[in-house]
């Protein structure tokens, strides 16, 4: 069901130390810093030849990385996210063997424009699992 890897997220306590650090001690191609307020979170997107790095910031008093950033101070892996051909009969079926969807259980638009979900970390082995259907 799941296809490639999409990102990896690393929630980071500075973005625009970060964003730096990718681009000149790492040498990676950096974009730009992007809202995202339905989601809590500024990210910047970094390409690499096989997959993406999203570095999160949070955005507003409610963003869902708070307590986590207050659990790593100085950040850490915060998601990782899978490609899906259809997002519906995935979140379905993961229902259907217990696992449990975040939220409303219904998709939201996620960064690149595309219906995204998250499962629960404490179903995945300790890893929040976003879906996004590609
Ligand atoms: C823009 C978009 C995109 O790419 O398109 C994005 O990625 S937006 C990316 C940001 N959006 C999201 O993350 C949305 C989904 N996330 C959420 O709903 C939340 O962050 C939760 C995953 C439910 C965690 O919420 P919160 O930290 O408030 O809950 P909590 O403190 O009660 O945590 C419950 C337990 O889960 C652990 N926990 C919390 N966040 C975790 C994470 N990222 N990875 C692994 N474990 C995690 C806590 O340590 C705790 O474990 P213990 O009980 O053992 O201490
Ligand atoms: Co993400």
């Amino acid at each position: 069901m799941i296809g490639r890897l999409n990102h990896v997220a690393i929630a980071v306590p500075d973005l625009t130390a970060a964003a730096e650090q990718y681009r000149n001690a790492l040498g990676a191609s950096v974009g730009a810093p992007q809202d995202e307020p339905d989601h809590g979170v500024t990210v910047v997107f970094i390409e690499l030849p096989n997959t993406k790095i999203e570095l999160l910031y949070p955005l507003g008093e409610d963003s869902p990385i708070n307590g986590f950033l207050e659990k790593n101070p100085s950040g850490g892996i915060h998601h990782i996210c899978y490609e899906v051909d259809d997002i519906i009969s995935a979140r379905d079926h993961l229902l259907a063997t217990g696992a449990r969807v975040l939220g409303s259980g219904e998709p939201r638009i996620g960064a690149h424009g595309k219906p995204v979900l998250f499962l629960h970390p404490k179903d995945f082995n300790g890893c929040l699992v976003e879906l996004e259907q590609v």
